[in-house]
């Protein structure tokens, strides 16, 4: 262990045995954990907003340190807050980890694209989407958790990036609505909008009588989160999102994957629930919340396992919606926790159809849970879908990160990257 890395430690609070046999058998130092305080903390500027650095370097009374290996990313110190400024009120800068703004990179978004974010909440990449879409294609995002899915659309309203977006509350797991089509005839322009309530008027956040009715029977059985088999909820959709003026049944019909294969998304991003409790930053929360609590919310196999699963499920609906060729980003906190590993796939049974995987240890334990319930969702993953095949990420070349257990996949480990950390896999579809 490095000097620095153990004087941080000594600084640390003890972290409870049950947390710190977890890291022992993952092969983790726990010097990561006192890490948190000196990864910078990250900010995207908005394109075009260049100029205003200085301007902005005042106001925050920090330097804005250019990141050399990603574009409009800027490096600020972690002890920096940037929501009381006027530059982040103003709707000129965000903040997101670099991390998370390599796993869009990655997605390799191109003009006219038709992009769906498929865990889009609170919305710092779904932001980032839209911004590289510019004014072209459009993007979906969806969400179970309305609350959050509302933090959204203000994100998207606030750095005007909502003209072409359209945001579902819908479990991603079971969500099946395609982009809008353009074979489908769209009144848009035309002078008789029928609003006679069956067709996409311009959007209001004035609630219809009928919604108001709906989210009152809601409230009273308390707010349930919308389940695989629930309607899907449309909570916003901008002027050129294509639905003005097509028939709500068009836009909302549920799709099958034979139909997904021809008119599915270009590009799909699954930013997976997890944890959070893998992040170096949130692990450290629980010096605060009390480290009895971990056990509960972390280390918790029922809880774990459930969520391995959830996992899964989102990346193979959002693999069902990509059409194909084209090609989806899954990315989670690099660092999250089950009790019980997922036995490790053999291998052969996935070189038959999958010519490129290829496992190494890559230095970690192979009983790994990191590996656990990252790659082998990836594994696990593979093997169901033979049309399937990861995809090495072209502009990864000079970014802070390495490989995976599993070849072309990404790790951007703290230490290492200045980021929070994050796994990186990207797939495409191919013809079967
Ligand atoms: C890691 S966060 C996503 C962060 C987001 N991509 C961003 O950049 O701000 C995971 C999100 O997945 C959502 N989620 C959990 N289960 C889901 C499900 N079944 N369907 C859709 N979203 C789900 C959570 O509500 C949460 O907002």
């Amino acid at each position: 262990m490095a000097d620095d890395a153990r004087s941080a430690l000594a600084s640390l609070p003890p972290l409870p045995a049950a947390f710190l046999e977890f890291l022992r058998e993952n092969g983790l130092d726990p010097a990561m954990y006192s890490m948190a305080d000196t990864i910078p903390r990250y900010i995207r500027l908005k394109p075009g907003m260049e100029p205003q650095i200085p301007e902005i370097e005042s106001e925050l009374k920090c330097r804005l340190d250019k990141v050399s290996w990603l574009p409009d990313f800027y490096a600020i110190p972690p002890e920096v807050h940037i929501a009381g400024s006027k530059a982040y009120q103003q709707g000129k800068i965000y903040g997101i980890d670099a991390a998370s703004g390599a796993a869009i990179l990655a997605l390799d978004v191109k003009p006219g694209d038709h992009v769906l974010d498929l865990c889009a909440a609170p919305g710092a990449k779904l932001c980032m989407l839209a911004d590289m879409l510019g004014g072209t294609g459009s993007l979906t995002g969806v969400d179970v958790a309305k609350h959050r899915l509302a933090a959204c659309r203000t994100m998207l309203q606030k750095y005007s990036l909502g003209d072409r977006c359209r945001l579902f509350v819908a479990d991603g797991t079971s969500f099946s609505i395609l982009p809008v089509n353009s074979s489908l005839d769209s009144g848009e322009g035309s002078t008789d909008l029928k609003n006679n309530g069956n067709t996409f008027s311009e959007w209001t956040s004035k609630r219809s009588w009928k919604d108001r009715q709906k989210s009152k029977k809601a409230k009273i059985a308390g707010s349930p989160q919308p389940t695989s088999t629930s309607e899907p909820e449309l909570i916003y959709y901008g002027k050129h999102s294509g639905l003005i003026g097509l028939r709500k049944c068009d836009v909302l019909r549920p799709s099958d994957d034979d139909e997904a294969r021809s008119s599915g998304y270009d590009k799909v991003l699954v930013d997976a629930e997890c944890t959070h409790d893998g992040s170096i930053k949130h692990i450290q929360k629980f010096e605060f919340w009390g480290w009895k609590t971990l056990d509960r919310r972390v280390l918790d196999a029922e809880r774990t396992d459930d969520l391995l699963h959830l996992q899964l499920r989102l990346l193979a609906n959002g693999f069902n919606l990509l059409k194909t060729g084209g090609s989806l980003v899954y990315s989670t906190c690099r660092l999250i926790i089950s009790s019980h590993a997922i036995p490790i796939v053999d291998a052969s049974s996935i070189v038959s159809h999958q010519k490129s995987f290829c496992v190494t240890t890559d230095g970690l334990p192979s009983n790994s849970l990191t590996v656990a319930q990252n790659e082998n969702v990836v594994q696990q993953f593979l093997c169901k879908h033979p049309s399937a095949e990861l995809q090495k990420i072209n502009s990864a070349d000079n970014w802070p990160c390495r490989s995976g257990s599993i070849f072309k996949t990404l790790r951007f480990d703290p230490a290492t990257s200045q980021t929070s950390g994050l796994f990186v896999a990207k797939f495409t579809k191919f013809q079967t």
